[in-house]
């Protein structure tokens, strides 16, 4: 089955919550863990703990484990194969991109079957071109995974260079967009896309030009720390796209209070 399709499914079931894993050095201290991999590990494991059953979706940031050297790698393997086998997608949040020959062993390494750090998704970055994500893109399609690509993000530095127009009008962000959608109307026919979009909570797409469609997952970062609401989801973005509401900090705040913030959030979204 493709990775739309059952993120669709899994959507459907548990709602749009998407628990992000992200080991801020503050909230290990906060939830009295130590700033090392072991700390960032058991953070994680607790996390999926509390997401398993409740919501589709993790989303591990891969730089709070990267910052823990080799052994903040095997730590983040171990809670990616946790989260899996309680039967979680995973979209490891790495923000990938390169040029072609090696954006296809960045997809080696997240998304094949088998290997340490196989997820079911991965987030890239599109600004050697979109066309430089196309070996990422086939091998997720030939592995049945996900990729997310970065389109208009949360972040108030990104508007200067996604709103940014060519000649003809169409923003950097309007490009990427287009293009995704056109990779999935061609490849997933039946409408439910493997190739999503980032388009942050705090952002409005049409400020950037950009058209959502039903084609087209969308994973929306910003809610809750970085001050978007979860209950103006559905106001945020249209009827019939698919949404992945991003949630870190926010249900991650208290270690004993995560699978509460979870369940709030849920019903928030709802
Ligand atoms: O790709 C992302 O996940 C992402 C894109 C974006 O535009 N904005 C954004 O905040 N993110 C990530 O989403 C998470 C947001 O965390 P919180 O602000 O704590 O909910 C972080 O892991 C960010 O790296």
């Amino acid at each position: 089955m493709t990775f739309g399709t059952r993120l669709a499914a899994a959507v459907a079931d548990r709602g749009p919550v998407c628990v992000g894993i992200d080991p801020h050095a503050h909230l290990l201290d906060a939830w009295g863990l130590p700033d090392t991999a072991a700390g960032a590990e058991a953070f994680g494991l607790e996390v999926v703990e509390a997401a398993a059953g409740r919501v589709a979706v993790v989303k591990p940031q891969v730089a709070f484990y990267e910052r823990h050297g080799s052994a903040g790698l095997a730590a983040l393997e171990h809670v990616i194969r946790v989260a899996r086998a309680e039967g979680l997608l995973v979209l490891a949040d790495a923000k990938r991109g390169d040029l072609g020959s090696t954006m296809d062993a960045y997809a080696q390494a997240w998304l094949t079957p088998g290997a340490p750090l196989e997820v079911d998704a991965i987030t890239a970055s599109p600004y050697l071109g979109l066309g430089s994500l196309e070996p990422a893109l086939s091998l997720a399609e030939a592995n049945e995974k996900g990729v997310f690509v970065l389109c208009a993000t949360s972040n108030p530095e990104g508007a200067g260079l996604q709103s940014r127009a060519d000649a003809a009008g169409e923003s950097v962000a309007a490009s990427i967009a287009r293009g995704v959608d056109a990779w999935n109307v061609d490849h997933a026919p039946d409408g439910a896309g493997s190739i999503g979009l980032v388009v942050g909570a705090t952002v409005t797409a049409a400020d950037f030009g950009v058209t959502l469609t039903s084609a087209t997952p969308i994973l929306a970062p910003g809610f809750g720390h970085q001050g978007a609401r979860l209950a103006d989801l559905r106001t945020l973005y249209p009827a019939g796209t698919l949404v992945l509401a991003n949630v870190s900090r926010s249900v991650t705040g208290t270690r004993d209070g995560v699978a509460d913030a979870i369940d709030a959030a849920t019903e928030e979204a709802r």
